[in-house]
């Protein structure tokens, strides 16, 4: 069996006195395509900004392409780094260089120090560049300021950006969490495609349950900084797909409205082993809900 891409283990990490990641576990193969679920606030940008060293934990380990993520810096981390592309809710363009140069940013990632201009990169990183764009569907747009192109335009650059790095793994924060539903399947769908032409790993946070089930191949959600499921989306049925509603509710009434599905569906639940009981407290209870509320 090959060495998993990322080992989170005993994974804790506080700010002052809050607790954003308590006992993470995780465990990615390459190749797959992994849901970070839960509401805000319950620590799936902290978790991902560990996996790129963005974070350092309180205690635990944080293992990425067989390095200690915690015990990296300077060049060893940027090394890390350029293997690993991020994306983020608010896309993080420079929103007054064109499109085509903020692409071109991606090339820097395992480098120090800014560059200034088109034609400070080398031809072949301006024809890749120019090849990420046509493969995100935007290479009419090179030319243009990046602040001129729509939300979901800026998504697909700053994914095109990621591509630049030809990065092993992809984190995703939210990345639709900005943008309306009909990009926001366009944006998802892209990433999915390209995660399958060139082999990548993809890590992505999401809050919403349906697109997670229609998009990753396993889901593991977080509550209150606690992973409380895990589980391949492949074949889950109604029950299963409540009970994950459940874990990841967030007002009371609509744990109540699921509390009710479920006991209408009680015999479908007995025969549910593909849920992993990561933290039945959390599952008992429904004050547990609100991760607002705390
Ligand atoms: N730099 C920080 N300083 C203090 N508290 C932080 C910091 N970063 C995160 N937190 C807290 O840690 C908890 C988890 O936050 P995190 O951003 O990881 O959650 P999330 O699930 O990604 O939510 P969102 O999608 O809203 O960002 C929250 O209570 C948050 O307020």
């Amino acid at each position: 069996m090959s060495t998993p891409i990322i080992q989170v283990a005993g994974l804790d990490k506080s700010f002052g006195r809050t607790m954003a990641l308590d006992g993470v576990e995780l465990t990615v193969d390459r190749g797959e395509i992994v849901v970070l679920l839960g509401l805000s606030g319950s620590g799936k940008s902290t978790l991902l900004r560990h996996l790129d060293g963005l974070e350092r934990p309180t205690s635990g380990s944080v293992r990425v392409l067989g390095e200690e993520v915690p015990s990296l810096s300077g060049r060893r981390l940027r090394r890390l780094r350029s293997r690993v592309g991020f994306v983020f809710q608010q896309f993080e363009l420079v929103p007054s260089l064109t499109v085509l140069e903020n692409v071109l940013t991606g090339a820097l990632a395992g480098l120090r120090g800014p560059r200034l201009g088109l034609w400070s990169y080398r031809r072949a990183q301006r024809l890749a560049a120019l090849g990420h764009l046509d493969r995100v569907g935007l290479l009419d747009r090179a030319y243009q300021r990046a602040d001129t192109l729509s939300g979901g335009q800026q998504q697909r650059v700053a994914i095109a950006r990621a591509l630049m790095q030809e990065p092993e793994i992809l984190l995703a924060d939210e990345p639709v969490a900005s943008l309306d539903p009909e990009s926001s399947e366009q944006v998802m769908a892209l990433i999915r495609e390209i995660a399958a032409d060139a082999g990548l790993t993809v890590v992505c946070s999401l809050h919403q349950v349906d697109l997670a089930l229609g998009w990753g191949d396993r889901i593991v959600g977080l509550r209150h900084g606690r992973v409380v499921l895990d589980t391949a989306t492949e074949g889950l049925g109604k029950a299963e797909v409540m009970e994950i509603y459940g874990r990841v509710a967030t007002a009371t009434s609509e744990l109540e409205a699921i509390e009710r599905e479920l006991a209408a569906t009680s015999a479908a639940t007995e025969a549910s082993p593909g849920l992993r009981d990561a933290d039945a407290d959390a599952d008992a209870d429904p004050a547990l809900a609100d991760e607002g509320a705390r």
